[in-house]
């Protein structure tokens, strides 16, 4: 086979591998569950109040950089745990970091919840 069929061959066993673990988390992951729960509420939340086309770019970008930053949360603190299981102060602080990261992610779609939804009620 050349390698330019390789080529595609390789991208599409890599999207394979990656719809495996978008299922993985959307399936087992609690706190990637409880997200998405949350990002279908506030979808319906965006329907009832007739949100615009921007809000709605606005809105779905904040619901998807939780998620990303969920998720890559999720995988850093598989990764602590499977390299070091037991109590570490180090392992702690990195999992601390990883959770700011969300922890950030959740600021900026507050703030861009409370941009387009404060209006409406004033
Ligand atoms: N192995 C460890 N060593 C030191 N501190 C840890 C360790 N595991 C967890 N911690 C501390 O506990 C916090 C929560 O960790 P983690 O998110 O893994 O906990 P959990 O609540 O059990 O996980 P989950 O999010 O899956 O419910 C970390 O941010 C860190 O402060």
């Amino acid at each position: 086979m050349d390698s330019e069929s390789n080529f595609f061959l390789n991208r599409i066993k890599a999207v394979k591998y990656a719809a495996k673990g978008f299922w993985i988390l959307i399936t087992s992951e609690k706190s990637i569950i409880a997200q998405v729960i949350i990002g279908i509420l506030i979808t319906i939340v965006g329907f009832i109040m007739n949100i615009s086309a921007t809000e709605w770019m606005f809105q779905i970008f904040a619901i998807g950089l939780i998620l990303v930053a969920e998720s890559l949360n999720t995988a850093i603190e598989k990764i602590s745990d499977f390299i070091h299981p037991e109590y570490h102060k180090k392992i702690g602080h990195i999992k601390d970091i990883s959770a700011g990261a969300a922890f950030f992610a959740a600021i900026f779609a507050v703030i861009i919840g409370l941009i387009i939804y404060i209006p409406k009620f004033i």
